[in-house]
């Protein structure tokens, strides 16, 4: 291990070079695998769909950041000479060794390749240089249906039913060839730009025993109980640690539609533990508002025994697809039937160009730009928003270190730090002592020193729509995309404990 991981992360760029040509090697391309129709044998040979190209960064036209990921980044990228389009995965070869991500990417690499299903991401070809590899993928420029629902609040049930029967019909689609997604999730559907849904994310997936994909030799019995995936999402038999099966993925269906119907996951809570809990003793309540078709397809598919979820049964995917919630839908025509209306950016009045990150801050904004929310509402009101926020806005208890005792958190979200050339995962806490961290979420530490001051001249909050705002200090401008649309609630809560 250590001396592999010597090997790649080393000076030697050709070195490096040659440990991922040996890890992720291209042999003749040959029709196959499943998308050509014929079930392959597990062996190293590995013949891609995607040809490995001999591309450098420089054919192509960089534009904006589609987002960032643990290991990766996603840039939208215009082919020269072909004028086509590609959402570009971009992985830093050393990066990828030191967080022993590589058989993740090798995993993504060599089933994505396999697939062919209009649900799913579509892998054109690869390339690599010294420092980094690069995948090119169908561009999904409709962003993610996560943040379809946080722009929405949530859907409505004929939206929720458009979605959900893409997503099952992908899903028909991925267990009929052996494979176990693992990470079903709102983030990981992605939208094209006429509104049809994408699963992505194969980093992940388990291949059950007899797969029809082409594998790397012992990657079904790789990870077999261990836990993967997302707290929010994870169905009650992994915490029991059993090995993954379909129905894992029918649980975290349930919990995804759920989340289109009401705002947010079924089980929620302030920490990772006491998600889990909820999830093992099925901690779930329904609004009112569901119809009894949405809440009985849920009650089913969140079944605390996989067997019986629907999908999962002798009787495969028929179940699911005769559900009553499913009524009226063409399952033999989904991609056809128009889709719900995709809210962009620019749909909240928003002065901000993602392309170039410029922002128009003009003067104070009116209230209805503020798109109903803080700027519409009362201080107190926004107060006890606030407030609320803290508490449902969950937030891992292992902030709590970075705390004096009786420090108290006053506003905390997940949010993208927007940089020139890429934008970053950050976690923003702002506390009564008064105290801004912005942190970064997967290494704990501090991304960004904000110093506080009470004085509006050292520390100001611009903002220029509901999802986009500044940090302003006299030494440093730190750029904010809110996906929840709390620019106005972060700008009031800070200027409110400066005014203290
Ligand atoms: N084909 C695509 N088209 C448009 N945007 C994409 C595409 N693929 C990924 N993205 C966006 O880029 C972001 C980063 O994707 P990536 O696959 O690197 O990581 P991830 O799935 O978010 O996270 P992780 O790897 O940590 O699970 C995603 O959040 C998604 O919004």
């Amino acid at each position: 291990m250590e001396r592999g991981m010597r090997a790649v992360g080393g000076e030697d760029g050709e070195a490096m070079e040659r440990e991922f040509e040996a890890k992720l090697r291209l042999q003749q391309p040959l029709p196959g695998g499943v998308a050509g129709g014929k079930a392959v044998q597990r062996t190293n040979s590995i013949a891609f769909r995607a040809p490995q190209e001999q591309f450098t960064i420089k054919d192509f036209e960089l534009g904006k950041v589609f987002g960032v990921g643990s290991y990766s980044q996603v840039v939208r990228a215009r082919k020269k000479d072909t004028g086509n389009v590609y959402a570009l995965k971009i992985m830093d070869k050393k990066f990828i060794a030191k967080e022993n991500k590589v058989s993740y990417v090798k995993m993504e690499r060599i089933v994505l390749d396999q697939l062919d299903h209009p649900g799913i991401i579509r892998l054109c070809f690869t390339f690599q240089d010294t420092h980094s590899l690069y995948m090119a993928l169908e561009c999904c420029e409709g962003g993610e249906l996560f943040d379809q629902i946080t722009k929405k609040g949530y859907l409505s049930e004929d939206e929720a039913c458009f979605y959900a029967a893409e997503v099952v019909d992908a899903l028909e689609y991925i267990h009929g060839v052996g494979l176990i997604h693992r990470d079903i999730k709102p983030e990981n559907l992605l939208l094209t730009s006429d509104g049809h849904i994408k699963i992505a994310d194969f980093g992940s997936v388990k291949p059950t025993r007899d797969s029809q994909l082409t594998v790397l030799p012992n990657s079904s019995n790789e990870k077999a109980c261990t836990f993967v995936g997302t707290a929010a999402y994870v169905p009650p038999e992994v915490l029991n640690s059993c090995p993954a099966t379909f129905a894992n993925d029918l649980w975290a269906l349930g919990c995804t539609l759920y989340q289109m119907l009401s705002g947010s996951s079924p089980f929620k809570d302030a920490s990772e533990w006491l998600i889990f809990q909820r999830i093992i003793t099925r901690d779930l309540k329904f609004p009112e508002f569901f119809s009894h078709e949405a809440r009985d397809l849920i009650d089913k598919l969140l079944d605390t025994d996989p067997s019986k979820r629907p999908g999962a049964g002798p009787d495969g995917y028929a179940s699911v697809k005769k559900h009553p919630f499913f009524n009226g839908v063409d399952w033999k025509n989904l991609r056809k039937a128009p889709a719900p209306r995709l809210v962009l950016d620019h749909d909240n009045g928003a002065d901000y160009d993602s392309q170039d990150a410029t922002w128009n801050l003009g003067g104070a904004p009116s209230a209805h730009q503020h798109d109903g929310n803080a700027g519409a509402t009362s201080s107190s009101e926004t107060q006890s928003h606030i407030s609320r926020l803290a508490l449902i806005d969950s937030f891992d208890s292992r902030w709590k270190e970075f705390l004096e005792p009786g420090e108290v958190i006053v506003m905390i979200s997940k949010l993208k730090k927007l940089q020139k050339l890429t934008n970053r995962k950050v976690q923003l806490i702002l506390t009564d002592k008064p105290k801004l961290l912005c942190m970064d979420p997967s290494k704990m530490t501090a991304k960004a020193n904000i110093i506080w001051s009470h004085s509006p001249s050292e520390l100001s909050i611009q903002v220029a729509n509901s999802s986009h705002f500044k940090i302003c200090t006299h030494k440093k401008v730190i750029s904010f995309e809110d996906a929840k649309q709390q620019a106005w609630q972060w700008k009031k809560a800070i200027e409110g404990l400066q005014h203290h």
